[in-house]
């Protein structure tokens, strides 16, 4: 189906899926996403926001001016340190995570698709409990986000 500007698209309410098809049956109404993955997630991460950030600011500093590539640098080596088993995944979030969830060791709580950033949630809504992600990128900054429930 070729593309052009201004074509409609077809949004279920329930589910918040889009496509370009028109349905070819009514949307259900329970919003069940049958079995397209979990309704909701519990995640911590870790952000390191640099000078690209949309917020260049968090509890840790003031003004962040590292760069894309330094943050990218950073979160690779401290996902480095969790998977070797030298540091917590909260150990570091505590004292490195640019968001103020570092209080919680990363913790962000519940939460369902709507919420966070596209990148961030499609990265965390496939991950497995327990798993830990790649370096994801977002608006916030570089994350890597681990499934807690
Ligand atoms: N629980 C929710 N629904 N809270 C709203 C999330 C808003 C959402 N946030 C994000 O997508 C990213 C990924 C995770 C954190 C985050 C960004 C920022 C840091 O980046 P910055 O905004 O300075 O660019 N931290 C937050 O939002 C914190 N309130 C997250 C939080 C902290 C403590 C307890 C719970 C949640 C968005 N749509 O922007």
């Amino acid at each position: 189906m070729p593309f052009f500007i201004g074509q409609h698209y077809y949004l279920n309410i329930y589910t918040k899926d889009s496509q370009w098809d028109r349905p070819d049956k009514p949307a259900d109404p329970s919003g069940n996403n049958k079995g397209d993955g979990p309704e909701e997630v519990q995640c911590s991460h870790l952000l390191v926001k640099h000078s690209g950030s949309r917020r260049p600011s968090s509890w840790r500093e003031e003004n962040i001016i590292r760069s894309k590539e330094e943050a990218l640098d950073l979160i690779k080596s401290y996902r480095e340190q969790i998977v070797s088993g030298k540091a917590t995944f909260a150990e570091l979030a505590s004292k490195y995570s640019d968001c103020s969830s570092a209080k919680r060791g990363g913790d962000l709580g519940p939460f369902s698709r709507g919420a966070m950033q596209k990148p961030f949630e499609q990265a965390a809504f496939a991950l497995k409990v327990g798993e830990l992600s790649s370096p994801v990128h977002t608006d916030s900054g570089i994350h890597i986000i681990q499934r807690t429930a």
